[in-house]
């Protein structure tokens, strides 16, 4: 049995798709961590399996279901990066004929619009404030706002250069108030309407660019001011997205790139199981 693969990836982070149907692929921890190790795999800070929505026993307006996985093979209810790079190979196979529709997620229905340049938006849900935390990064803390966009973030709007962090480690939190774990951002206010960002993913690390990190940015600064209504671009280390909220209600909007295709070995694939 073949197995099929790309690479994509949304502002670099990075993701191998698994065109799986009708959920024939036993898609275990082991393998995805294997998949997504930068040295014997094929390198990704996460897996998105192609998945009929009816498949998982899950009901959804839409037909597709982007069944996303950390690199560490641990499963997040949303990946706002993995959706523009899922919409995209949606439309370029064919299975949706665009530029229109809606695709399941673990946080929820999420609409997407794809254009003819690859750019790609994000209806992203509600952007909830619940609450203030710390994040302590070599010693230092830092308060934050915590933030829900159907996975849970910590944005710290810190006066240092976020440029000069050390993130190699994951910062420390308070798990009490995160027993999930959370996806630590932190920004710099560089002008009206533009931010500046690194994040350390739960269950990745330091990654280029984290969709729905870039949302709770937005939401966390625009909270900070009083609103919860404006536009931002985020500038990551991976590129630029925009990111608009209306109420409380975000959009992404960005770029989705595929890299390669190939085919699995199936001895590689039964050695990981
Ligand atoms: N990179 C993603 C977020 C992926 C999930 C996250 N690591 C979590 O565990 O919540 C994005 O683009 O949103």
């Amino acid at each position: 049995m073949a197995i099929e693969f790309l690479k994509g990836h949304g502002t670099e982070n990075d993701f191998v798709l698994l065109p799986d149907p009708s959920g024939g692929l036993e898609l275990t921890p082991g393998r995805i961590a294997a998949l997504c190790d930068r040295q014997r795999g094929l390198g990704a800070d996460g897996v998105l399996r192609v998945i009929r929505a009816e498949a998982l026993g899950i009901a959804s307006e839409g037909e597709w279901f982007m069944d996303y996985h950390n690199a560490d093979g641990s499963v997040a209810e949303m990946c706002g990066n993995g959706m523009r790079v899922f919409a995209r190979y949606l439309v370029e196979s064919g299975l949706e004929s665009g530029p229109e529709f809606v695709v399941g997620s673990r946080a929820g229905d999420r609409r997407v619009a794809v254009r003819p340049d690859g750019s790609v938006t994000v209806w992203m849900g509600p952007a909830a404030i619940t609450g203030a935390s710390v994040a302590i990064v070599d010693g230092r803390s830092f308060s934050g706002v915590a933030v829900n966009v159907g996975n849970p973030h910590l944005v710290s709007i810190v006066d240092d250069d976020v440029a000069e962090l050390d993130l190699h480690a994951e910062p420390r939190y308070d798990t009490d108030f995160f027993p999930e774990g959370v996806n630590l951002e932190f920004v710099n206010p560089v002008g009206e309407g533009a931010l500046r960002m690194r994040v350390h993913e739960r269950g990745v690390g330091e990654t280029r660019s984290c969709g729905t990190g870039t949302v709770a940015a937005v939401a966390a600064a625009l909270h900070l001011a009083g609103t919860d209504t404006g536009e931002s671009t985020v500038d990551i280390p991976g590129g630029r997205v925009t990111v608009g909220l209306q109420r409380g209600d975000a959009t992404l909007t960005g770029p989705a790139e595929f890299v390669a295709r190939g085919q699995l070995r199936d001895d590689w694939w039964t050695r990981h199981g």
